[in-house]
C-alpha cells in the first residue's frame, strides 16, 4: 500500500530525491547559470510553480490509462473481485500471438505460463553490474539529475534531455507525495481503529450478512486476523487455535482476491501471514512499464531523448540495469512509436532482464535459448554478444516461434538461428556443446498474476505435478547440452516466472541429485532479490540454494521470478542405454552427451567426474542410476526369491542359472531415449516401485515376473514334469 506500485521504482528502491528535481526545474526557469538553491523540505513545488505547470502541461495519458492517484485509490479500497488490474500495454508480438495461441500445437501445455514476454539488452554480466557508474539512479544521494543517463555525453545535451523530461517527473513526484500522504493518513486511521479493539472476534461473521460479502468488512477481518496471528497468545480467543485463524484467513483471501483455496494455500505457505497479505495485494496492481534499449540499434540516452521528445516521461529503471527505462507516462502507444518499429527498444518486464544478466553471454560464444519465444531474452543475449557468435533460439510452439522471428528481425539480431523443437528430446541430440544455455522454463505463472489473473483459478494440483516434471526434464537436457570444457562458459541459467518451490528450488535440487557434475554458483545479480529457500515444508535443500535468487512483486516491485545459475564441472556420464563399452570397476568414465558423442567414439569425453574438492565421484548405484539403486535392486531380488519359493523351488538353484535381468530388458526398450528423458522416466518408475514394494507387494512381484518367465519358468515346468513322470 502507499505509493502506487507502477510509480514505485524497481529494484532495491529509495525514494526519488525531490530536491534534485526542484533544483533542476528552477535552473530551467532561471537559466542554466542560476545557482542551485536548497530545496524546500516539505513541499516540492511552490503554488506558483504548480499553477504554471498545470496550465502548461499537456494532458497526458498514463501508460496504463489511469492516473496514479485513481489507481492507488482503487487498490486500497476496491477488492479484487470487483476490480481489474490496469492492463499493461502489450507488445506487438504479444498481441499477434494471442490468436495463434488458440491453435497452438502445444495445446497440452495449457497450464503453462509464457512468462513475462519481453526482451532484454546490453548487460555485460556481473562486472558491469558492479561498476556501472554510467547509470545513476535518480534516487541516489549526492548527484544531480544531470548525470541521469550516462557520463560520456556533453552536459548541454544532458541538460536539454533532463529539462524536457523534468516536468513529467515533477508531476509524477507530486502524485507520489499525495499518495503517500493519503496512505499515511489511512494507515493512521486503521492503526487507531485496531488499537481500540483489543481482540476482535473475527469469527463473528459480519462480513457475510447478505448474499454478497461486504468487502470492506472482509478486508478489515483479514487485517484483524493477521494481527491476531502475530500475537495469538494475547489476542486469540479462548478455544480458537492458530489453525482456526489460518483457515478463516485463507477463506477470506479466497473470497476477497478470487483465488482457489488450493492456490491460495500454496502461495500463503511461502510467507508469514503478514507478508502473504502484501503479496496478494501486490498481485492486484500491475508492475511498472519498462522498456529495454536495443543496443544493437541505439543507446539508452538517445532512445530516452527520442521518447522524451514525444512526450514520454521516463527514467532509468534502476542502477542495476544499463538498458532499462521505466515509463511513467506516455501520450503515444509504446508499441507503435517509430522507435519501436525501428527496433530501438522492446517492451520487457524488468525481472525478465535478470536471467540474461545472470547468464552473461559473451561475444563469439555458442549459446542456446531452449524455450525462447517471443524472444525478449534471446534478443537481449544477441545484443550482449554484439551480434557475434551464435544464439540458437528454440521454442516448441510454432505460432510462438513466428513471434520470435518477428522480434529477431525487428531488433536486428543477426547471430540467431530459430529452431522449433521439443527441447526435452531435441537437445543435446540435435545440437550440444554450447558455451551457455538459458532455460527460461514454461511455468505456472504464479509470479505474474497481476498480468494474468486467470492463474488464480486455473492452476490445479495436476499442473503442479506435470509442469515441474517437464521443468526437470528440460533442465537435465539443458545441462547435458552445455560443454563443461568451454573456455569461456560452461553455464546454465534456469529461470521461471513462478514463485512456488515445486518449480524452483525443488527442480534444482532434483537435477543436482541427477547431475553431480553441476554446482550452483552465484548469479552475480548482487543484493537484488532474496535468497532461494534452504528448506521448505520439511524438505531441506543444498546449502548453495541460497545463491539462487527470488524476486517478488511486493518486495522488489517486479514480476515474481526465480533465477538459478549452474556451472557444469564435468561431462555428463552416459547412461547404460548408450554406453556400448563394457563397464569397468572404480570411478566411472564419463562421456560427453553431445549429439556427436552418442554416435561417434572420437568424442568420448573420458574426464572423470569430480566433486567440488576435486575427488573422483563414485556414482555406482548413485545419482545416475535408478533401478540400479541398491535398495531397488534388493527389493527386486527379494521379490524374485519369494516368487520362486512360492513355486516350491529353491531360489538359489534357479537364480544361479543365467537369465536376462529386468534392467537389461528395460535398457533395450529405452535405447532411443535421451539420457535426461530416460533418467526422468526411470526416476518415476523407481518411485513407483518403492511405493509398490511398500503397499502393494503383490503388484511388484507380478511385474517382475514377465522378463524371467520366458526362460527360467519354462525350464522349471519341464523339469517338474519330468520328475512327476
Ligand atoms: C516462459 S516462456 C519463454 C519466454 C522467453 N524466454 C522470453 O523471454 O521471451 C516459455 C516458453 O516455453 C515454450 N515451451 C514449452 N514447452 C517446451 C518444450 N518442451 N520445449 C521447448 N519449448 C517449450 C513455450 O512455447 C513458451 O514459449
Amino acid at each position: 500500500m502507499g505509493v502506487g506500485r507502477r510509480m514505485k521504482k524497481q529494484g532495491p528502491p529509495a525514494p526519488l530525491d525531490e530536491s534534485k528535481v526542484t533544483m533542476l526545474k528552477k535552473r530551467k526557469a532561471g537559466g542554466a547559470e542560476a545557482p542551485p538553491k536548497p530545496a524546500p523540505s516539505k513541499r516540492r513545488r511552490s503554488d506558483a510553480d504548480e499553477a504554471v505547470s498545470k496550465k502548461d502541461a499537456p494532458k497526458k495519458k498514463k501508460v496504463n490509462g489511469a492516473t496514479p492517484k485513481v489507481l492507488a485509490k482503487e487498490s486500497k479500497k476496491q477488492p479484487a473481485v470487483t476490480k481489474k488490474a490496469v492492463p499493461v500495454p502489450m507488445s506487438d508480438d504479444d498481441e499477434d500471438m494471442e490468436d495463434d495461441m488458440e491453435d497452438d500445437e502445444f495445446g497440452d501445455l495449457d497450464g503453462i505460463s509464457e512468462g513475462s514476454m519481453d526482451s532484454d539488452d546490453q548487460v555485460e554480466g556481473l562486472s558491469d553490474l558492479e561498476d556501472d557508474n554510467s547509470v545513476v539512479d535518480s534516487d541516489e544521494e549526492g548527484h544531480t539529475r544531470g548525470a541521469m543517463f550516462s557520463d560520456d555525453e556533453d552536459s548541454d545535451a544532458e541538460e536539454r534531455l533532463t529539462a524536457a523530461n523534468i516536468e513529467g517527473l515533477s508531476r509524477k513526484l507530486d502524485a507520489e507525495q499525495q499518495e503517500e500522504e493519503e496512505a499515511a493518513e489511512q494507515e493512521m486511521q486503521e492503526a487507531a481503529m485496531q488499537t481500540n479493539i483489543a481482540a476482535p472476534d473475527v469469527f463473528n461473521d459480519q462480513a457475510q450478512q447478505g448474499l454478497a460479502p461486504d468487502l470492506q468488512l472482509l478486508r478489515q477481518r483479514i487485517t484483524d486476523t493477521i494481527r491476531i496471528l502475530g500475537d495469538l497468545k494475547t489476542l486469540g480467543l479462548p478455544g480458537k487455535s492458530r489453525t482456526d485463524y489460518i483457515d478463516l484467513l485463507l477463506d477470506d483471501i479466497c473470497t476477497y482476491y478470487g483465488y482457489t483455496r488450493f492456490l491460495a494455500e500454496k502461495l500463503f505457505n511461502l510467507f508469514t501471514p503478514r507478508e502473504a497479505f502484501a503479496f496478494f495485494e501486490a498481485n492486484e496492481t500491475p508492475r511498472p512499464v519498462v522498456i529495454r534499449t536495443n543496443t544493437l540499434r541505439t543507446n539508452r540516452r538517445s532512445l530516452a531523448q527520442a521518447l522524451i521528445n514525444r512526450g514520454v516521461v521516463l527514467e532509468p529503471v534502476g542502477k542495476w540495469s544499463k538498458v532499462g527505462l521505466q515509463v511513467f507516462e506516455s501520450p503515444v502507444p509504446l508499441g507503435a512509436t517509430p522507435e519501436y518499429l525501428a527496433g530501438h527498444y522492446i517492451l520487457q518486464a524488468a525481472s525478465s532482464f535478470l536471467p540474461v544478466m545472470a547468464l552473461a553471454p559473451q561475444p563469439n560464444e555458442r549459446v542456446l535459448d531452449m524455450a525462447s519465444a517471443p524472444g525478449g531474452k534471446t534478443t537481449y543475449m544477441s545484443a550482449l554478444m554484439r551480434n557475434t557468435g551464435c544464439v540458437v533460439a528454440n521454442d516448441a510452439s510454432k505460432p510462438r516461434a513466428k513471434g520470435l522471428i518477428g522480434n529477431i528481425h525487428r531488433l536486428g539480431c543477426k547471430n540467431t538461428i530459430v529452431t522449433n523443437m521439443d527441447a526435452r528430446t531435441a537437445f543435446p541430440k540435435a545440437m550440444g556443446g554450447f558455451d551457455r544455455v538459458l532455460l527460461d522454463a514454461p511455468c505456472t505463472g504464479t509470479g505474474v498474476i497481476s498480468k494474468d489473473p486467470g492463474v488464480k483459478t486455473s492452476k490445479n494440483e495436476r499442473d503442479f505435478l506435470a509442469i515441474p516434471h517437464m521443468q526437470r526434464q528440460l533442465l537435465l537436457a539443458a545441462i547435458d547440452s552445455v560443454d563443461h570444457a568451454s573456455k569461456t562458459g560452461g553455464y546454465v541459467v534456469y529461470s521461471t516466472c513462478s514463485v512456488t518451490v515445486e518449480e524452483n528450488e525443488a527442480v534444482v535440487q532434483y537435477v543436482l541429485r541427477k547431475r553431480p557434475n553441476v554446482k550452483i554458483v552465484d548469479t552475480g545479480l548482487g543484493g537484488f532479490g532474496s535468497p532461494g529457500f534452504l528448506s521448505y515444508m520439511g524438505k531441506t535443500f543444498d546449502p548453495k540454494m541460497a545463491l539462487t535468487r527470488r524476486y517478488f512483486p511486493h518486495r522488489e516491485n517486479v514480476d515474481g521470478f526465480y533465477v538459478c545459475k549452474l556451472k557444469k564441472t564435468a561431462a555428463t556420464p552416459v547412461t547404460k542405454s548408450d554406453d556400448t563399452e563394457p563397464r569397468s570397476k572404480g570411478p566411472k568414465k564419463s562421456r560427453s552427451v553431445s549429439s556427436a558423442a552418442s554416435s561417434d567414439d572420437e568424442s568420448i569425453d573420458r574426464t572423470p567426474i569430480v566433486d567440488e574438492n576435486g575427488h573422483a565421484a563414485d556414482f555406482e548405484g548413485g545419482a545416475f542410476s535408478s533401478f540400479e539403486d541398491p535398495e531397488d535392486a534388493e527389493r527386486i531380488a527379494r521379490a524374485e526369491r519369494n516368487r520362486i519359493r512360492r513355486k516350491g523351488l529353491n531360489p538359489k538353484g534357479v537364480l544361479n542359472k543365467p537369465k536376462k535381468s529386468k534392467v537389461e530388458v528395460s535398457e533395450k526398450t529405452s535405447e532411443t531415449a535421451t539420457p535426461s528423458q530416460e533418467e526422468e522416466t526411470k526416476d518415476i518408475a523407481s518411485k513407483k516401485s518403492t511405493n509398490e514394494s511398500k503397499g502393494e507387494k503383490k503388484t511388484a512381484v507380478k511385474e517382475d515376473k514377465k522378463p524371467v518367465k520366458s526362460k527360467v519358468e519354462k525350464k522349471d515346468k519341464k523339469s517338474a514334469k519330468k520328475a512327476s513322470k
